[in-house]
C-alpha cells in the first residue's frame, strides 16, 4: 500500500522536484500553486458553515439545469479570481460556466488550459458532509491565442496534471503530474499543504463497491447483473462478501478508494440516458480517472478506458466505474458480455 511520510515536504517543495526532475515547468508548477491556494481560501469558507452564511440555495441555476449552492457560485469566483491573475492560463472552463473563458490580454497569460468542477457534492453542502474541488490541466494547442470551447475537447490521455481537494475532517489535495498520485494534508497552523502520503496505490481487488442504489430499478441489465452478484455475497458467483458505502460526494468515494481500494460507479440509467450519464467527463471523471490510474487503479464507462474517450462537449456526461483494477475489469466484462449476448437481437 502507500507509504505515509514521516518526514513530511510541503507541496511547494515536492513541485520543484518534480521541475527539478524536468517532468514540469515553472509555468505549471505555478499553476499548481495558485490552484492549491484558492482552494485553501475554499476551505475557509466550507469550514465556517452557516456562521459564514455561505449554506443554502444561491438562487440561480447552471448550464446542467441544476440549482446552484451558494458555495457553488462563490467557489467558482474564488478560482476565477484567482487563476485569471494567475499568468500561467490560455484559458480556464468550469462545471458553474456555460462556456470556457478565453484569460483576456490586459492579464498575463500562459499555455494551459484549466478544467474545474469548484464544488462536488453540492447536495451535502448544507448537511456538513465532505466536499471538494476537482481540476485538470491540458495544454492549450499551438498557435491558439484565445482558446474557445472546442481547444478544451482533448481526452484525458492528454492531462499534464490533475487534482482534488476535500474539505472533510481535514482539508486534504491529492495530486499527479504524471509521476504517480501523491496525498497532501492542510497544516492550518502554518498555512501549507504538506506531504502525507507517497506514491497512493489502489490495491486490485476489493470487498467495496459505492453505488446510488437507488437508481438500480432505472440500471441497464448488466449493472442489474453485476450488482446482484455483489449482493449475492460468498454464496453467489462473486465467492466473497461486498460492504457498500455512497457519500454522495464523488471526491469523497473516490478519496476512500485512493486510501483503501473499492469500486466507485455511476452507471448509465434511463433517467439519465438521454444526457449520456450523470457524472462530467472533462472535470469529474477524466481528473478522477488520471489520479486511479496513476495509482494503478483503473477507470472506465463500462465499454471503453475513460482517458480515451474523445470528448464532444465542455460539460458532456458519462457512465462511470473507478477504481481497484481488477473490480473495474470485472465490471466491464458484465456490460460487454452482454453486449455481445445481445448484440445480434
Ligand atoms: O445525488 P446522487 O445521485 O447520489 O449523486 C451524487 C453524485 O453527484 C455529485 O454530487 C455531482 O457533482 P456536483 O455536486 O459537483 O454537481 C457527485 O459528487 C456525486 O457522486
Ligand atoms: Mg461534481
Ligand atoms: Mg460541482
Amino acid at each position: 500500500m502507500s507509504s505515509s511520510t514521516s518526514q513530511s515536504i510541503s507541496l511547494t517543495r515536492y513541485l520543484i522536484e518534480e521541475q527539478r526532475a524536468g517532468r514540469i515547468n515553472a509555468d505549471l508548477r505555478l499553476l499548481i500553486e495558485v490552484v492549491a491556494r484558492a482552494c485553501k481560501t475554499i476551505s475557509i469558507a466550507v469550514g465556517k458553515g452557516a456562521l459564514g452564511g455561505v449554506l443554502g440555495d444561491a438562487g440561480t441555476g447552471n448550464i446542467q439545469g441544476e440549482a446552484q449552492k451558494k458555495l457553488d457560485v462563490l467557489s467558482n469566483e474564488i478560482l476565477l479570481e484567482a487563476n485569471a491573475w494567475g499568468g500561467h492560463l490560455a484559458g480556464l472552463a468550469s462545471e458553474e460556466m456555460d462556456n470556457s473563458h478565453p484569460i483576456p490580454d490586459v492579464y498575463p497569460r500562459g499555455n494551459y488550459l484549466l478544467l474545474f468542477d469548484p464544488l462536488d457534492g453540492s447536495s451535502n453542502i448544507d448537511v456538513n458532509i465532505s466536499v471538494g474541488t476537482i481540476f485538470s490541466v491540458l495544454r492549450c494547442p499551438d498557435g491558439v491565442s484565445h482558446p474557445a470551447d472546442e481547444h478544451f475537447l482533448q481526452p484525458g490521455t492528454s492531462q499534464v496534471c490533475a487534482g482534488y481537494t476535500t474539505y472533510g475532517p481535514s482539508t486534504m489535495l491529492v495530486l499527479t503530474v504524471g509521476n504517480g498520485t501523491h496525498a497532501f494534508t492542510l497544516d492550518r497552523e502554518v498555512g501549507s499543504f504538506m506531504l502525507t502520503t507517497r506514491g497512493m496505490t489502489i490495491p486490485e481487488d476489493t470487498k467495496e463497491f459505492a453505488v446510488n442504489m437507488s437508481n438500480q430499478r432505472f440500471w441497464e441489465p448488466p449493472m442489474q447483473h453485476y450488482v446482484s452478484d455483489l449482493l449475492a455475497g460468498k454464496e453467489g458467483s462473486r465467492g466473497k462478501d461486498f460492504n457498500m458505502r455512497w457519500v454522495a460526494s464523488m471526491v469523497a468515494d473516490v478519496h476512500r478508494i485512493l486510501t483503501r481500494g473499492g469500486i466507485f460507479s455511476y452507471p448509465l440509467d434511463s433517467k439519465c440516458a438521454a444526457k449520456g450519464g450523470k457524472l462530467r467527463l472533462m472535470y469529474e471523471a477524466n481528473p478522477m480517472s488520471f489520479l486511479v490510474e496513476q495509482a494503478g487503479g483503473a477507470a472506465n464507462t463500462g465499454r471503453q478506458r475513460m482517458l480515451e474517450v474523445q470528448p464532444n462537449g465542455l460539460h458532456q456526461r458519462v457512465p462511470v466505474f473507478i477504481g481497484s483494477k481488477n473490480e473495474v475489469e470485472t465490471a466491464v466484462r458484465y456490460h460487454l458480455e452482454h453486449d455481445t449476448a445481445h448484440s445480434s437481437t
